[in-house]
């Protein structure tokens, strides 16, 4: 089981409140007196660069941050996850999507059954599926080949896939992946629009198998498919990833088409599971297994490395140091890689879904904060979007940059302007522009002193604003799961710390079980007065105007 300690009760705590009080954390200072300092604060990997050091730490927060680790008992967290100790104590399931990617031969117990077998069990049946559509051998009812597949799922059934298939695109199999997720049927419509269903292939991703969503597009998508196939050229064309076998049949799926995962695979972290089957067809087979020896590689270094050059459990103390004695709200991802595009919105959901908690693991209600908001989008595009904020507002926003040294397509001099725009960020987030180097720069335009002194202030950068800088040689399919599995085992650090349970999320439940009423009040023909006046009013004006 996790430890229970409240993080503000430990020593470590009162001594980062005092010495958060007492110093004055200036990056620009920070830099000049430790010239050393980007050696002190940086881990080089084999394929990787960590550098924290534009962090407003010094080594006594370091060392502070570090014992807050040892005195929350984040050790024997870790040992209890990888084991399989029934750590998601809410819902009674142990958390092994880290056994998914481990292909050593040591056994995994849940419930006194070694795991193991089983999930090779699995990803030999989607190996073995995927070379039977890659190739061609597996064709649609009419006899043609499938080119097309649509993953239908929402929440951690879809965006891992989407977040995996975008960023691996380089990677790509002669197959095209499309995605449906919302209700909106302007979704389905608009994928469908395009697509033959003699040559689709349709993937109902769901654990649970009941969510309203994937379940109402699953039905329009086998509408669609029956205009032009019959009942019994269903199996050749949908397939199923679920932990509801009984439910799957039922809808209407052979046994032999699902692909199942097991309750110890959390949504948000299924990627690695049978839900990464869009990934492996649109990228391959062998390619997924990388990405999950890519994601193993970081399990094995987080399991093992010390604290100190622990590159989870580093972005995880620096991440609470922000969110609880700076008091940041939010904290950006800001992948310099357009393959990435979609990186930020995965990691909202495996970070706000695990740490938006405001109960501790003793069922007691918080008096700190715990998650973040997460947010972000792909440089250059948000430097000429948001970063404004990010540089002269008035909130402190701290961002985790990342880059590849190697671009996947070499484009004339695009990668060096790319980088160099990365470099430049971190750098003027940090270290801003005083208003006596404001000054001297307008001096230098002849402009008159009065102006100057209006001007001044609007041109000040405060910088100060910390930042954590990746670089990776190169984005492959196992570097790629080295990165997800990092954010993964940061977010565990933060929940284990804060004393939180990561991995449910009733949070989620209100809003699905008010708008199953809502939809039996929408469909009938009577007035509604059943909620407040502002819903009742919201709900008359859709039906008057549908
Ligand atoms: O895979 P399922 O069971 O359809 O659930 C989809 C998503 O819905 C959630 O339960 C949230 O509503 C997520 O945790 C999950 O990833």
């Amino acid at each position: 089981m996790l430890p229970k300690i409240n993080p503000t009760h430990t020593t470590a705590w009162k001594n980062l409140t005092k010495h958060f009080a007492e110093t004055d954390f200036d990056l620009r200072t920070l830099f000049a007196e430790n010239t050393e300092r980007f050696k002190d604060f940086s881990v080089q990997r084999e394929n990787y660069l960590f550098d924290y050091s534009k962090n407003l730490i010094d080594q006594k927060t370091f060392g502070f941050l570090q014992d807050l680790a040892e005195e929350c008992d984040l050790k024997s967290a870790i040992k209890a996850m990888f084991s399989g100790e029934k750590i998601n104590e809410t819902e009674g399931r142990a958390v092994l999507h880290t056994a998914l990617r481990d292909f050593s031969a040591d056994e995994i117990l849940v419930d006194d059954e070694n795991i193991k077998p089983a999930i090779r069990k699995v990803l030999d049946q989607m190996k073995k599926f995927s070379e039977k559509i890659i190739s061609g051998a597996h064709t649609g009812f009419s006899g043609k080949e499938i080119t097309d597949v649509v993953n239908i799922g929402i929440g951690g059934s879809d965006l891992g896939p989407v977040m995996v298939c975008s960023a691996l695109k380089h990677f790509k199999t002669r197959l095209n992946a499309h995605f449906v997720s919302n209700v909106d049927g302007n979704h389905i419509a608009e994928v469908l629009k395009n697509l033959n269903p003699e040559t689709t292939l349709f993937i109902i991703a769901s654990k649970t198998f009941t969510t309203q969503e994937t379940m109402t597009n699953a039905e329009s998508a086998k509408t669609w498919f029956l205009k032009s196939g019959k009942e019994t050229d269903v199996e050749k064309h949908f397939v199923a990833l679920s932990t509801n076998v009984e439910a799957v049949k039922k809808f209407g799926i052979a046994e032999e088409n699902i692909f199942e995962f097991w309750d110890w695979v959390g949504g948000r972290y299924s990627l690695w599971s049978a839900i990464g089957l869009s990934i492996v067809l649109f990228v391959g087979y062998d390619n997924f297994e990388q990405l999950l020896k890519g994601a193993h590689e970081t399990d094995t270094h987080f399991r093992t490395a010390d604290f100190k050059e622990n590159v989870p459990v580093l972005m995880a103390l620096c991440g609470i140091w922000y969110r609880n004695f700076f008091d940041a709200g939010t904290y950006a991802i800001l992948p310099y890689s357009q393959y990435l595009d979609r990186f930020p919105a995965y990691l909202q959901q495996g970070d706000m879904e695990s740490n938006g908690k405001c109960v501790d693991r003793n069922g007691d209600f918080v008096d700190y904060e715990t998650g973040p908001v997460i947010w972000g989008e792909p440089g250059t595009n948000g430097q000429h979007a948001f970063y404004q904020l990010i540089h002269q507002g008035t909130q402190l926003i701290p961002a985790d940059f990342i880059a590849y040294a190697k671009s996947c397509n070499v484009v004339s001099d695009h990668q060096e302007k790319l980088l160099a725009n990365f470099f430049a960020q971190t750098e003027a987030l940090a270290f801003g522009k005083t208003p006596d180097e404001v000054r001297a720069e307008l001096e230098k335009t002849g402009i008159s002193g009065e102006e100057i002194d209006e001007l001044v202030n609007y041109k000040v950068f405060q910088g100060n604003t910390p930042t954590n800088s990746f670089i990776f040689e190169e984005l492959t399919p196992f570097s790629f799961g080295q990165l997800i599995a990092l954010y993964e085992h940061k977010i565990f650090v933060q929940g284990v710390i804060w004393n939180i349970f990561s991995f449910d999320q009733f949070g989620v439940e209100l809003g699905k079980v008010l708008a199953g009423k809502i939809l039996a009040e929408l469909k009938s023909s009577e007035p509604v007065n059943s909620h407040d006046s502002s819903t009742n009013g919201l709900i008359k004006y859709f039906k008057a105007k549908k």
